[in-house]
Parts: structure tokens; C-alpha cells; sequence
């Protein structure tokens, strides 16, 4: 007999759908409603500021109280529409393509190949033609890719091992385009699924950032639309006790996607987990406590904060559909009507404008411990 198909399932299938452009009527995209008509959407006062992280030595946020929606059938899910300067997401994605891809932490690729010391991207960039020789005869290690490939947690098309290239040497640029994660601070085990205790410490700034953000969602208010203030609090946990502990970069090119799954390894689930986008933009399924709730498709930009606090912190998520040619242009062309210096301060960004104009990168950080 064949089974019925869940909730989540149906949405997934539904935008994966290929033929075609991508259909997004039915996508909220919360940076264009009208949340005062009120329905599914609802407008949040924060009642912090976003404060700029003393370890980032750029203006990082455009204002101190950015716009912040929620979602009536998902309690606890805050999404800010991109409250960051365009200098703070060029920044967030060196960040993701150059300095967290380094060891201790690791990445898909790290069983086959010894990746170099100053960054797989760092050595793709370079005009020669770079070649990483194969490693895959540390058969210890062979389990790590294919144990996320087989787990109920991860989509096979963002983690796969495709073809030839993970048994043979091969040139940084083409390996570049296999790289689909990367792990943070205590890194995670996909075959234990646990986190590995006493590895590698999250990133400094990167932590800085995630804290700011943090601080400025606790508590948030409705804005009164419609005097109807009985939801539940979205967030009550005090983000000045966060620290980013782990976390996760997710590299997706415009046919990746992600399945649904819930975050549910970290001890302390009252803490919430904050995600950040950059690149292309995305279809996100946000749905409920099992697959058999029925899922909200958001529309995620390059920039956008989603944080997933009080009950979606355990809610099933997904990204079903990766929507090419949505990246912005100060990312793609960071000449074109931009006023800050970006040639001088990354000379090297024409290899950062083609990799983000066909990828989107998403970085995420949890609280692991309860201490
Ligand atoms: O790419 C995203 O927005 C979601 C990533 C995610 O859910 C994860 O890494 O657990
Ligand atoms: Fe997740």
C-alpha cells in the first residue's frame, strides 16, 4: 500500500517543482506584505536596539530597530528582512567562504581531499589551475559525507557525492563547487549525531554578530494591528545570555535544496537558533511539532535574520528551492551605485560577485549547552 504522503512532503515536492519559473503566489514574502490586513503575518516591534558588534570594524546594521514579522501558525519563528549594510553581507560571506572553512572546522569535503591551509575559495580564485590531489583512500573518514546523505536530516542533492570527482585529484575550482557544508565551533557528527565535545571554538566576530542579534529579539512586542495581543511570546529567552556555539554553513548552488528536518541534537532548546542568508534567494518551509503540519513557504533574501525561537525552535524546515538569478547587484556587481569602497577594501571581490550571483550561502548558530 502506498503511504500517505505528509504535509511537509506535499509543500516540498510542490516548489521543488522544476518546470517552469518558480510559482510564488502562494510564497510570503514579508518584506513586501501589508501586515496590518493581519492574517498569517504579523509585524513585531523589537524592543532592543540592534547593536553594532565592537569586533566588526564596519557599520554593520542600516537602523537600530529594523522591521521584524511573525507568523501567526508558527509561534516563536522572527523574521528580519535584511537589516544589514551591503558592507556587512560582502563581509558575512568572506566570512563563510574563507575563514570558517578552515580547519578544526570541517567541511563535506575534508574525507577526500586535504584542503589548503588559506581556503578552498582563497585557492580556486587563484588564475592558475589549481589541482587538490584525493585523499580517499582515509577510508576512517569515508562515513562522514555519506552519513549525511543517508540521514533522515539532510537532502541527498545538497550532500551527495557526485561522480568521479571524489576519487580522483581535481582542479580547487571545480571542487569549489562541491562544497555543501561546513561545520562550526563544536563541530557536529552526522554519524553520531551528536556534537563532538572539546573541538574547535566558534568563530570570534561571527559570534559577536549572532549575539547582537540575539539581544535585539528578545522580548519583542506586536505592533497593535488589530488589538487582538493573545499569541503566545515569541521569545523570552534573554539573548544576552547567548553564545554561538555550533553552528552550520550550508553552500547551496541553484539546484541545491534542503529537506525537511528539525534541529533537535543541542541541549538547550530555549535558546534560539539564528540563521543568516546571503547570496541568492530561497523558498523556506516553515511548518510544526511533525511533517503532518502543514508548512508556510517564506521568501528568504540575501541578508534576511531568521531566528527560530520558543516552539519553532523545534519545528520542521526545509529549502525546497534555491531561485537563481536573485542575488543583489552590490553583492554581484559591487560597483554599480555603491558608494563604499569595495574595491579597496576586497580587491579580490570579482571572485566572491560570480560565486554569489549562482550560489546562496547560509550561516546558523545554536546554543548547544545549558550552561
Ligand atoms: O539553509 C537554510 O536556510 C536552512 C539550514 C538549516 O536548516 C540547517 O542547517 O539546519
Ligand atoms: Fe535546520
Amino acid at each position: 500500500m502506498q503511504q500517505q504522503q505528509t504535509a511537509f512532503r506535499r509543500a516540498e515536492k510542490k516548489h521543488k517543482a522544476r518546470r517552469g519559473l518558480p510559482n510564488l503566489a502562494d510564497v510570503i514574502d514579508v518584506s513586501t506584505i501589508d501586515a496590518s490586513d493581519g492574517a498569517a503575518v504579523r509585524q513585531l516591534s523589537l524592543t532592543r536596539d540592534m547593536c553594532q558588534p565592537s569586533a566588526l570594524p564596519f557599520q554593520t546594521f542600516c537602523q537600530d530597530r529594523p522591521p521584524a514579522y511573525t507568523l501567526r501558525d508558527h509561534p516563536g519563528l522572527i523574521v528580519i528582512p535584511n537589516p544589514f549594510t551591503a558592507e556587512a553581507q560582502r563581509w558575512l560571506a568572506r566570512k563563510c567562504l574563507c575563514d570558517c572553512t578552515r580547519p578544526p572546522n570541517r567541511t563535506n569535503l575534508d574525507p577526500f581531499f586535504d584542503l589548503p591551509s588559506q581556503s578552498l575559495f582563497a585557492l580556486a580564485s587563484l588564475p592558475s589551475n589549481n589541482r587538490l590531489a584525493n585523499t580517499s583512500m582515509r577510508e576512517e573518514s569515508q562515513h562522514l559525507v555519506a552519513s549525511r546523505v543517508q540521514s533522515d536530516s539532510i537532502d541527498a542533492g545538497i550532500s551527495r557525492p557526485k561522480g568521479r570527482i571524489y576519487t580522483q585529484s581535481a582542479p580547487a575550482a571545480d571542487l569549489l563547487e562541491h562544497l555543501r557544508w561546513c561545520t562550526l565551533g563544536q563541530q557536529y557528527n552526522w554519524t553520531t549525531k551528536e556534537y563532538d565535545l572539546g573541538t574547535s571554538a566558534f568563530d570570534r566576530e561571527l559570534n559577536a554578530l549572532m549575539h547582537s542579534i540575539a539581544e535585539a529579539i528578545s522580548d519583542p512586542a506586536y505592533a497593535a494591528c488589530d488589538g487582538s495581543e493573545d499569541w503566545p511570546r515569541i521569545n523570552s529567552y534573554d539573548g544576552s545570555e547567548f553564545v554561538s556555539q555550533a553552528g552550520i554553513i550550508n553552500y547551496y548552488d541553484d539546484r541545491a535544496s534542503m529537506a525537511g528536518h528539525v534541529d533537535k541534537t543541542e541541549e538547550s532548546m530555549d535558546a534560539p537558533l539564528i540563521s543568516l542568508s546571503v547570496g541568492l534567494s530561497c523558498i523556506y518551509l516553515i511548518g510544526g511539532p511533525t511533517r503532518d503540519t502543514e508548512p508556510t513557504p517564506l521568501l528568504l533574501r540575501s541578508g534576511d535574520v531568521l531566528a527560530m525561537c520558543g516552539d519553532s525552535r523545534l519545528a520542521f524546515h526545509g529549502v525546497p528551492r534555491v531561485l537563481p538569478d536573485t542575488a543583489p547587484e552590490y553583492l554581484t556587481q559591487p560597483n554599480a551605485g555603491d558608494a563604499d569602497d569595495v574595491a579597496a577594501r576586497y580587491p579580490e571581490w570579482h571572485n566572491f560577485a560570480v560565486y554569489l550571483g549562482t550560489h546562496r550561502i547560509n550561516c546558523n548558530a545554536r546554543k548547544c549547552s545549558q550552561k
